[in-house]
């Protein structure tokens, strides 16, 4: 049994300027991760106006991602960057179907499945978000929430070889109030068996599960040690130095492996 690469991603959203990127990129660069092979895949996500200058400056063995795409082929859509484009520029990932997208935008889950399901022809690899709004977890729907938001995606696709499916529950996003470890584990561990009982067991244990909302230097060893929690989307602590401390978060997982 193959274990799950640990996987951690650095959401940039629509912050900073030309000089802050060369910034993070050089703590990013001369950061000293844990390596054979480094035991973490590492992704990050700028806006798309500078993905070909970090792509530039970046180490090799960390990868790019878009934060969003087109949800078909390109053409006369204003404004919008398509998978093609993403693929012709060799950016590897794409991050879709983000709460602030499906929020402030809104993205149905039908339309963020299209999107999955449009880049993956294409040959990028997603990073697929999902996750429960404070009503609907105080309601008790959580597990239905997500299993909706999954079910989309997963009526859409064959193939979940190139996913990873973030859980970022949308009241620990940006405020500070993380999912206690065993909050995160609880919504992974449904999402798992999820996947087993409607995809497949080999689906259900291949497929990364990572968690988001609030992740920084001080919790994530902790959510780390989740057996279900196979990495971090991070956003605020991704733009900071403390980003490293959250990558090397993956040694929790290779000593307790
Ligand atoms: O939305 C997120 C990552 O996609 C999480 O954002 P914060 O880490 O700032 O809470």
């Amino acid at each position: 049994m193959a274990a799950r690469k640990f996987f951690v991603g650095g959401n940039w959203k629509c912050n900073g300027t030309g000089e802050d990127v060369k910034k993070i990129v050089t703590v990013l660069n001369e950061a000293e991760v844990p390596s054979e092979d480094v035991v973490a895949e590492v992704v990050v996500s700028p806006p798309f106006v500078f993905l070909q200058q970090v792509k530039g400056l970046l180490r090799l063995d960390f990868a790019v991602a878009a934060q969003n795409c087109w949800v078909r082929k390109g053409g006369a859509f204003t404004g919008e960057i398509s998978a093609e484009m993403l693929v012709n520029l060799q950016v590897p990932w794409v991050i879709l179907g983000h709460s602030e997208r499906r929020a402030l935008l809104g993205e149905s889950s039908d339309f963020v499945a299209d999107k999955v399901a449009y880049a993956l022809t294409q040959g990028l690899k997603v990073i697929a978000c999902i996750g429960e709004t404070l009503e609907q977890r105080e309601a008790g729907t959580t597990m239905d929430v997500v299993a909706a938001q999954t079910k989309a995606i997963a009526e859409k696709i064959s193939d979940w070889t190139n996913i990873v499916l973030a859980y970022e529950p949308v009241w620990a996003i940006g405020t500070g109030k993380v999912a206690t470890p065993a909050q995160a584990q609880e919504v992974h561990d449904g999402l798992r068996k999820w996947l087993h009982s409607n995809v497949s067991p080999s689906v259900a244990e291949s497929t990364r599960i990572i968690y988001g909302g609030s992740v920084n230097g001080a919790n994530c060893k902790e959510l780390a040690a989740q057996p279900d929690v196979d990495g971090f989307l991070v956003g605020g602590a991704s733009l900071k130095p403390e980003f490293v401390d959250i990558i090397k978060s993956a040694t929790v997982k290779s000593s307790s492996a």
